[in-house]
C-alpha cells in the first residue's frame, strides 16, 4: 500500500487563483493589498522563503514591500522598521521573518506590530483572539494544515490528532485550531518531555509532525491509513530538506504530505489569505 499525496503545491495554486479574483475586486474599490516582509540577516533558507512570498504576491496582484536589515541590526533598528510599516498605508499586512538573530527580543518585536496588520497571526492579541474564539488572522502553518486536510477530504471531525512539537509557529497554535467546534478534533500534544511518543502516535488518525527532528516518525509508529503531515524542515550538509517523517511511512499511511511540496506552499498561501482578508475588512469599513 502506498499513501495518497496531500498535494500542497496544487492546493496552494487553487487558493492563489481564488485570491487573484478577490485582489482584482479590491483594486476596483481603490484598495491594493500590500505585503511587507522584514528580514534580518543573511540566512540562506530565510532569504529563499521570503523571496518565495514575494513571488506569490506578484502572482496574485499583491504589492510587495521588502525590508532587509543586516545581521548586525540592533533591537532599536528593527523596531524602527516595524513602526514604519505600522504607519505605512501601502502596507496592509506584514511579517517579521523568524528566527531573528541571537540577542534580539523577538516577543518585543512581535508585540510592537499593529495587530490589524499581523499577516502571520502571531501577535499576542491575535493569538489571544484565537483562544477566545474571536475572528482573527490565523497562524499560517497550522491553518495551512487544516486547509490541506479539508481539500483532500480527510475527516477532522472526531479524529484523534497527535501534534508533535510545541513551537510558537505551529505546535502551540495547532491544537487551538483543531479543538474549535468547527474542527472538533481530539488532540494530544507531544514534545521532548513525552515519555512514550510511539504509544501516542500509534493511536493517531492524524499526525502533525512539527518537531524539527529529521525522520522522527517511523513506519512502526503509524496506524495503517492515518494521515501524516510533515511540517519539519531540517537540512542536511548539502542543504537538502529533511522532514520529520521517515520515507518508509508512505507504505503505512493513508495520506502523507510530501516535503517539499506539502505544508510549505500551504503556509505561503495562507499568508496571502491573511493579507487579502485584512484588506477586505478594511474595504468593508470604508
Ligand atoms: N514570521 C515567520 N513566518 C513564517 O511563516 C515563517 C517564519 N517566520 N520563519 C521560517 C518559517 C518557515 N516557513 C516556510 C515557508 C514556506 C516554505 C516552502 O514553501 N517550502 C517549499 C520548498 C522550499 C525549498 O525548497 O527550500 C516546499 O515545502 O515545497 C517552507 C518554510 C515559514 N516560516
Amino acid at each position: 500500500m502506498s499513501a495518497q499525496i496531500l498535494d500542497g503545491k496544487a492546493t496552494a495554486a487553487a487558493i492563489k487563483s481564488d485570491l487573484t479574483v478577490r485582489v482584482a475586486a479590491l483594486k476596483e474599490q481603490g484598495i491594493t493589498p500590500g505585503l511587507g516582509t522584514v528580514l534580518v540577516g543573511d540566512d540562506a533558507a530565510s532569504q529563499k522563503y521570503v523571496a518565495g512570498k514575494h513571488r506569490d504576491c506578484a502572482q496574485v496582484g499583491i504589492a510587495s514591500i521588502q525590508r532587509h536589515l543586516p545581521a548586525t541590526a540592533t533591537q532599536e533598528e528593527i523596531e524602527a522598521v516595524v513602526r514604519e510599516l505600522n504607519e505605512d498605508p501601502t502596507c496592509t499586512g506584514y511579517i517579521v521573518q523568524l528566527p531573528l538573530p541571537k540577542g534580539i527580543d523577538e516577543n518585543r518585536i512581535l508585540e510592537l506590530m499593529d495587530p490589524a496588520k499581523d499577516a502571520d497571526g502571531l501577535h499576542p492579541t491575535n493569538l489571544g483572539r484565537l483562544v477566545l474564539n474571536e475572528p482573527a488572522p490565523l497562524p499560517c502553518t497550522p491553518n495551512g494544515v487544516i486547509t490541506l486536510l479539508r481539500a483532500h477530504g480527510v475527516e477532522i471531525n472526531g479524529a484523534e490528532v497527535v501534534v508533535v512539537g510545541r513551537g510558537v509557529t505551529i505546535g502551540r497554535p495547532m491544537p487551538l485550531i483543531l479543538t474549535r467546534r468547527s474542527e472538533n478534533a481530539t488532540v494530544t500534544q507531544c514534545h521532548t518531555g513525552t515519555r512514550d511518543l510511539s504509544a501516542h502516535l500509534r493511536n493517531a488518525d492524524i499526525i502533525v509532525a512539527a518537531a524539527g527532528v529529521p525522520h522522527l516518525i517511523k513506519p512502526e509508529d503509524v496506524k495503517p491509513g492515518a494521515a501524516v503531515l510533515d511540517v519539519g524542515v531540517s537540512r542536511n550538509g548539502e542543504g537538502k530538506i529533511l522532514g520529520d517523517v521517515d520515507p518508509g511511512v508512505a507504505e503505512v499511511a493513508g495520506w502523507i504530505s510530501p516535503n517539499p511540496g506539502g505544508v510549505g506552499p500551504m503556509t505561503r498561501a495562507q499568508l496571502l489569505v491573511n493579507v487579502v482578508e485584512a484588506a477586505e475588512r478594511a474595504a468593508a469599513a470604508l
